[in-house]
């Protein structure tokens, strides 16, 4: 059986923790400000990246109005290196390769913006599996709202749908969207695996050709 299946990115197919962190203390040391930790900006990831900004005023109690100029600030930082510290996780080429091979239908929903979704994709060689990218500022919702989900499975061809991702922003999105949900396990999830609904889990990336063809056969 074939599929389309639609991907999150951060803390899914990337560990790209490390140069959100990296282009939030760029933004921060501009104005002055001490560095955060990888663990701290890594709590703050998976609602987009003007969710993450927000977040970091408030856990600095910095002037909120100031807003839309860090996010631009911390975009553009982001933008300027967005891949250098960032890598798939284990096993994620071999799996997307073995998925390709059976003809799945791929491709990506994001709530990190566009531009350094595909400079991660392309940086990484990842680019060349996926037909179709949504990113955080694509459409004028974002995950959990599931408009997002349902233009990338548009953009695929009609087969029976899967969506991966590793939060609980990802299975609530799957759930407004009725597609079922595989949730990887090693990201950036904030409650125990048995609170994030999901058809099923995984660890590890060399299992998840296996489990698409499974969680169908329900
Ligand atoms: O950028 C974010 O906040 C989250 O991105 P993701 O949707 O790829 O996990
Ligand atoms: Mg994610």
């Amino acid at each position: 059986m074939t599929f389309a299946l639609v991907f999150d990115l951060d803390g899914t197919l990337v560990d790209s923790a490390p140069d959100i962190t990296a282009a939030v203390n760029r933004m921060l040391a501009a104005e002055g400000l001490a560095a955060l930790d990888l663990a701290t900006v890594t709590s703050f990831v998976g609602k987009g990246l003007p969710h993450l900004v927000a977040r970091v005023i408030d856990y600095l109690g910095l002037d909120m109005a100031r807003h839309d100029a860090l996010t631009a600030r911390t975009l553009a930082e982001y933008n300027r290196s967005a891949s250098s510290l960032t890598r798939p996780y284990p096993g994620v080429i071999v799996a997307l390769e073995a998925l390709k091979a059976r003809g799945a239908a791929m491709g990506i929903c994001t709530n990190k913006p566009i531009e350094p979704a595909r400079h991660v994709l392309a940086d990484l060689g990842l680019d060349r599996f996926f037909d179709v990218v949504i990113g955080g500022d694509s459409l004028p919702t974002r995950k959990p709202n599931p408009e997002m989900l349902h233009a990338a499975f548009a953009a695929l061809p009609d087969l029976p749908r899967i969506y991966v991702g590793d939060s609980e922003v990802d299975a609530e999105t799957a759930q407004n969207a009725e597609v079922p949900f595989l949730l990887f396990t090693q990201g950036y999830r904030k409650r125990p695996v048995a609170e994030v609904p999901h058809r099923a889990a995984f660890a590890d990336f060399s299992d998840l050709p296996g489990l698409a063809s499974q969680a169908l056969a329900i």
